[in-house]
């Protein structure tokens, strides 16, 4: 029925094709899945030997390593990626291969024969080759416009000025790139872009990234700079640019051919690219009208700014946007894509604007991964795991990906591996990797024939950039504002494997029986487009699902290509053609049907798909989400949970660092208050053993001076006589001076001799002493100590010697007290100054003088203790002195019975132990004779012992005290 409306073929389509088949391009350097393409290469006399000067120099990376000459303005350096392939091919690792650079027009001639396998699965652009026998045509015919035939008016019936044939997309109907809005707006030229390129964008890019002034988007300039000024046709021309830069962007390009023999071929098409048509003159022919027509003196800057360059920079504003190569085997496909050193294609070039986007856009910040799939043989491989790597020319195994689909992501491929990139050279880098890893074979058509589809996504997230870099929320509070949600858009740049003949090689057989049903899959999907599309409109109402019969899934391509064609993105389209009819008449036919085909294929696209794409959401909160894909996102959150760690670990450091401080000072001050402790514990002691001392002393003075005096009965105390030795001939005593055998071993008792021998106080020897303390037998004491009476009663003067042998027993013991006292101030000092030095270290200025000021004090106040008891030792001298004066005239029988009561009770043999045991008391043997002397002695006594007790009970509570305080008391 439709087919009526088709252009008829100069020749029956079904026949097959007898022509000469395309040129035999140059070998490819990427490896090979089966077939050596040595023996292509042999075959064609290509030069391993890279030439920089002519057409094609792709190296396995395909990535360019220096500037392309012909750009006219080109003059940043290009990266060079894998090393430089084609200056060093001898440098090339083993298993790697090289892309050759070629003369075009030394481009070896295709193989005589024509694919013969006949249950080849049909190429999609072979109109003689359709499963159900009939033409691609035919099968499309349902759906697809009708393309002008050549005898009919191409204005009248170019669908865009008639609605059929070609068709315009309706300016009102399909958005455009301006804004989304599914509007073509009516600007002049080809400015359409509402934000315009920045001007040398392409020179200002990255360093590493490319600069070539053919890829700067300049829409005033781009007529001239083509040098093919728009005057006849212009209308058409402008009109075609309007109509045709919506979101669905169709080019073709046609590929240089080695030679023109055929002429008649020649007189045959026209290929007019100022107009962007294509014109075939003979059967089925017609004109043929895209967006683009790039004619073989076209590079691929030219091609990437026309095709691509628009749908890069509105990917990076957040649309989805696909671009792919379609075209018969060995058309241009890979050329155009990756291109050569010496001209990158489109794939580099939009890396390079990609970069060249993020620097100018300084408000967002942007994130970059990138994945490489293909589809080989309907079976999904990743370019970029490890095992996607052939390391024997085999690929190893990898686990099978799939398809899924989800509302947020559409269809996707999992498990895909994806990387972050940051830089131009890093991306270039990573899908170098993965063309590296594509299958490419010889064929009969292509000597690098890509036997694979290869799918590169570049997903895109940006975000609103926070105004002072701030990324935590207390800097989004501070500033006032909310992080912006992420949006996600994805540049799918896909490099199609093409339809060809049935091959020789089994395998080439298989891949290419893949190949063509995936490709016609596509075919019928887009044909199908059109079709949707009305019965979409015719079903609104019933809320019928309009895509339901479009065959998605009868292949992974079409399956992978679902949201782009079903309109979620924007749309590029580069179908590749050749021409030429370098062979046979039979080569040109089958040259003339596949370009017919892929011409009509491209008139479908452009008719037929609809894209409403729309720029993604910025989603809010995705981070959230579990599933949530920004990674931007993600990150921040990240971020943030890790700054929030961080500020905690280092408060908790702090605070212990501060606790380990405080127990530090803790343990300082507690050290130090020990030995404070300790010390003032020392002193104490040292007090007490002072004060006991001076007790024992005192206890011993009183009894000493009772000792020296006579009783109240004039008897001399029977300490005076314990010592039998010392009893006279005559049964007498001498009054000897002694002391209690309690008396410390460091209170010397001084002779009584001693002021005879004129010794001083302090200097005199020690009295001997026997082992039980008492004192020694002396022979010219006892001499002295009868006395001048000779009655054993004491004279003044030996009286008066005797207090003044007391008064040096007193200096000396004061003397050693004072000694004492000297080292434990010593002591003391040394203490302190170690404490003070402590406290000096711990910064506690202004303590040293206080201590030693207390210290100070201290010793003031024990020498003003030593002077009262000084005093009060005078005071009694001078007391016992009065009242032995008034004693003077004491009976002597009183002595005489005191004397013998007394020598009775030495002479028993307790009497030494009963004394030591139980002293007599002063008071007792002073009271009786003399009442008044007796009572100053008394008073003395007493105000002494209270003295003593007050120090004793004041000043100490310890044992020691205590005990001292009751034989004191029992001495009083
Ligand atoms: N525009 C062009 N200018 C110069 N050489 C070109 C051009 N297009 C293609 N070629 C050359 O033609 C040969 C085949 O090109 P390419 O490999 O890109 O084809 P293809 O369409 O990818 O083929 P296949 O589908 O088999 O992979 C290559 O040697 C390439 O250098």
């Amino acid at each position: 029925m439709a087919t009526t409306t088709l252009p008829r073929p100069s020749r029956p389509s079904l026949n097959p094709p007898t022509g000469p088949l395309p040129s035999l391009p140059i070998p490819k350097s990427r490896k090979n899945s089966v077939g050596s393409i040595n023996e292509s290469r042999q075959g064609s006399g290509v030069s391993l030997l890279p030439s920089i000067t002519s057409g094609r120099a792709v190296s396995s990376s395909a990535l360019p390593q220096r500037p392309s000459k012909s750009h006219s303005n080109s003059t940043s350096s290009v990266p060079t990626l894998n090393g430089s392939a084609q200056d060093s091919p001898a440098t090339l690792p083993p298993g790697k291969t090289l892309r050759k650079t070629i003369s075009i027009g030394a481009f070896p001639q295709p193989p005589k024969h024509v694919g013969r396998a006949t249950s080849h699965p049909p190429s999609p652009l072979s109109t003689s080759s359709t499963p159900a026998g009939a033409t691609l045509d035919q099968h499309f015919s349902a759906g697809s416009k009708p393309i002008p035939s050549r005898d009919s008016s191409i204005r009248k019936k170019s669908p865009r000025v008639s609605g059929r044939g070609l068709p315009t997309r309706s300016p009102l109907t399909s958005p455009s790139f301006l804004g989304g809005t599914g509007e073509t707006k009516s600007v002049s030229g080809n400015a359409l872009l509402s934000l315009p390129s920045p001007p040398q964008s392409r020179t200002s890019s990255a360093q590493d990234s490319y600069a070539t002034s053919a890829t700067t988007f300049d829409d005033t300039g781009e007529e001239e700079r083509r040098g093919r000024a728009d005057v006849k046709s212009g209308t058409d021309r402008h009109s075609t640019h309007k109509d045709g830069k919506g979101n669905v962007i169709v080019s073709v390009r046609v590929r240089p051919d080695a030679g023109t023999n055929d002429g008649k071929q020649e007189l045959e098409w026209e290929v007019n690219a100022k107009r962007s048509l294509v014109s075939y003159k003979g059967r089925e022919g017609g004109e043929y009208i895209y967006d683009n027509v790039f004619d073989t003196q076209d590079n691929n800057a030219r091609v990437y700014d026309a095709a691509a360059k628009r749908l890069v920079r509105r990917v990076m504003e957040g649309y989805h946007g696909t671009v792919f190569a379609y075209g018969m085997t060995g058309t241009g496909k890979t050329f155009s894509m990756q291109g050569t050193a010496t001209s990158p294609g489109v794939i580099p070039l939009a890396i390079t604007d990609i970069f060249s986007f993020i620097r100018e856009t300084p408000h967002r910040e942007f994130l970059l991964r990138v994945s490489y799939l293909e589809i080989y043989n309907e079976r999904i491989h990743d370019l970029l795991s490890p095992g996607a790597t052939a390391t024997n020319g085999q690929p190893t195994p990898q686990e099978e990906i799939k398809l899924r689909e989800d509302s947020k992501r559409g269809v996707y491929a999992t498990p895909l591996k994806e990387e972050i990139v940051q830089s131009p050279t890093q991306l270039l880098r990573v899908i170098a990797r993965g063309d590296n890893a594509r299958r490419v074979a010889g064929t009969q058509y292509n000597a690098r024939s890509s036997r694979s589809h290869a799918v590169v996504q570049i997903v895109v997230e940006s975000r609103e950039r926070i105004p002072g870099g701030g990324t935590s929320l207390q800097d989004n509070k501070r500033s006032g504002m909310a992080p912006g949600g992420v949006r996600v858009s994805t540049l799918s740049l896909i490099d199609l494997a093409g339809s060809e003949k049935a091959a020789e090689n089994k395998e080439r057989r298989t891949e290419g029986s893949h190949i063509n049903k995936s490709l016609l899959t596509l075919g019928t999907v887009i044909a199908r487009l059109s079709s949707d599309k009305e019965k979409t409109e015719k079903e609104k109402a019933g809320s019928a699902k309009g895509d339901k019969h479009l065959p998605y899934r009868d292949s992974k391509l079409t399956r992978l290509l679902q949201p782009a064609l079903s309109g979620n993105s924007l749309v590029s389209i580069l179908c590749t053609i050749q021409i030429g009819s370098t062979g046979s008449i039979a080569a040109a036919h089958s040259h003339t049907g596949e370009t017919l085909n892929t011409l009509k294929f491209a008139s479908r696209a452009k008719n037929n798909i609809v894209s409403h794409a729309k720029k993604a959401d910025e989603a809010l909160g995705g981070a959230a989400d579990a599933g949530s894909r920004a990674l931007l996102d993600r990150y921040r959150v990240e971020i943030q949970e890790l700054r929030k760690q961080l500020e905690e670990q280092q408060s908790k450091a702090k605070e212990s660092k501060e606790e380990e401080k405080d127990e530090e000072e803790e343990r300082a001050q507690k050290l130090e208050a020990a030995h404070r402790h300790e010390e003032q514990m020392l002193e104490m002691q040292l007090a007490r053993t002072a004060l006991k001392e001076r007790i024992e002393h005192l206890n011993r003075l009183i009894l000493s001076s009772k000792s020296l005096g006579v009783n109240a009965n004039r008897s001399f105390s029977s300490m005076s006589i314990q010592n039998r030795s010392s009893v006279l001939s005559n049964g007498d005593f001498h009054p000897v001076s002694a002391r209690s055998s309690a008396s410390h071993a460091t209170l010397e008792v001084p002779a009584l001799n001693r002021t005879s021998s004129g010794g001083s106080a302090g200097s005199f020897p020690s009295p001997p002493v026997g082992t039980n303390g008492v004192i020694g037998e002396t022979g010219s004491e006892e001499d002295d100590s009868l006395g001048e009476n000779g009655d054993g009663t004491a004279s003044q003067a030996a009286q008066i010697r005797a207090l003044q042998a007391d008064l040096a027993d007193k200096n000396r013991y004061i003397g050693t007290l004072e000694k004492r006292l000297l080292q434990a101030r010593r002591s003391s000092h040394s203490r302190v100054s170690m404490s003070l030095s402590q406290r000096m270290i711990g910064g506690e200025e202004g303590g040293v003088d206080a201590v030693i000021k207390e210290k100070d004090a201290e010793i003031a106040d024990l020498r003003a203790r030593l002077d009262d008891k000084e005093r009060m030792v005078a005071a009694l001298r001078s007391a016992a002195r009065k009242r032995d004066v008034a004693d003077l005239g004491i009976d002597t029988s009183t002595s005489h019975d005191s004397r013998r009561t007394s020598h009775q009770r030495s002479d028993g043999s307790n009497a030494s132990s009963k004394f030591i045991g139980s002293p007599i008391s002063p008071v007792t043997l002073l009271s009786p004779s003399s009442p008044k002397s007796g009572k100053g002695v008394e008073e003395m006594t007493r105000i002494l012992d209270e003295m003593i007790s007050e120090r004793v009970d004041g000043g100490h509570s310890g044992k020691g005290s205590k005990r001292n305080s009751s034989s004191l008391r029992m001495a009083s």
